[in-house]
């Protein structure tokens, strides 16, 4: 397992003093914003479309904190980029179900109150992060699914828009490959997946996440992952940090991922020994593979996964960070334009 942290050398330095409380310190780490593009295997010709999106939208959500915004504004922004991005399995660019639907998941939670959102299965819609912001915002509920989810978003004025312009090429090649009789079924549950994420710290010290998905390529109709599942594909807590998971749905819903983290954070693991220890732990317990994006409430963070790879991306200090094999951690002036993005 690998990859990085925002632990680093001279953060150390950093740490130290958060551990004596200096409050310039601090300040100096946040804000903070990390997301993710999905754990699992990109195909070579994708990985540059992959790790420029993940800046972009970096890059967007850092935009918001440096400009005083908070966490939750943050976070929506980022992973509404990646939803507009094809090359992720996320608003367009789904993964397709058994029988050729789009149908998504996303959650968004709130570290200040714990207040959450979520939508799952939720067809037409361009945004669902957006949908569950509402959710969380304008209803006493948790989470809306299908048809529900869909009525709520017409009450709440969102434009639907044609399943046809959520759906991919490379989605409906993928989704007839998988219907063959030899299909590889690992590569069905676990390959090329690219669900999108994000975690925040604002500079007022609020934190918030966002996860979103097409969910697993060629799940029944109906499906509901862990992404919309509070606890599973995502929790803010302002007490101990955020986290956006990805991966095999069902796996990260049996051990609870991000809830499990934040429980070795709580226990005094850092983000990213804690991020570590329940990847460790989903593999060992159900054989399940995926990633993470982790911040602590200084601003430290984490991008780890056990998959082959994860597009990642975080941004701190006017610098950008980002990765996708085990190991990487390029860096970059957060200004620096983007030379080959898509
Ligand atoms: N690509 C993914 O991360 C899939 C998502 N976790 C799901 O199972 O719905």
């Amino acid at each position: 397992m690998d990859t990085l942290s925002g632990l680093r050398s001279d953060d150390e330095k950093h740490l130290s003093l958060h551990s004596t409380k200096c409050p310039v310190t601090v300040a100096a780490m946040l804000p903070v914003l990390a997301v993710h593009g999905g754990a699992g295997h990109v195909p070579k010709e994708r990985a540059e479309i992959s790790c420029a999106g993940v800046r972009d939208a970096a890059r967007a959500g850092y935009a918001i904190l440096r400009a005083g915004g908070s966490a939750m504004d943050a976070v929506v922004e980022a992973v509404t980029v990646l939803e507009n991005n094809p090359a992720y399995n996320a608003g367009r660019g789904s993964v397709l179900t058994r029988h050729g639907h789009v149908e998504m998941d996303a959650i968004v939670m709130d570290g200040r109150t714990l207040a959450s959102g979520a939508v799952s299965a939720v067809k037409g819609i361009a945004n669902p992060v957006q949908l569950a912001r509402l959710v969380m915002e304008k209803t006493s509920h948790l989470c809306l699914t299908a048809e529900g989810a869909s009525e709520f978003a017409r009450a709440m004025g969102i434009q639907e828009v044609p399943e046809e312009s959520l759906i991919t090429d490379y989605a409906r090649m993928r989704w007839r490959k998988n219907l063959q009789p030899d299909a590889n079924p690992v590569e069905c549950q676990m390959g090329k997946m690219g669900t999108v994420g994000a975690v925040a710290v604002d500079s007022e010290g609020n934190i918030a996440c966002a996860t979103s998905t097409g969910g697993m390529l060629n799940k029944m109709e109906g499906r509901v992952g862990d992404t919309p599942c509070i606890g599973c594909g995502g929790y803010a807590d302002n007490k101990v940090g955020a986290v956006s998971p990805t991966g095999h749905g069902e796996a990260i819903m049996k051990v609870t991922l991000a809830r499990l983290i934040l429980f070795y954070m709580e226990q005094g693991k850092s983000a990213q020994e804690a991020a570590d220890m329940g990847l460790a732990y989903m593999k060992e317990r159900v054989e399940g593979l995926g990633g993470v994006v982790v911040v602590d409430p200084q601003g430290v963070w984490a991008a780890r996964f056990n998959s082959l790879q994860m597009a990642w991306a975080a941004a701190q200090n006017d610098q950008l960070h980002y990765g996708l094999y085990a190991g990487e951690d390029f860096s970059q002036p957060i200004e620096q334009p983007e030379q080959n993005s898509q």
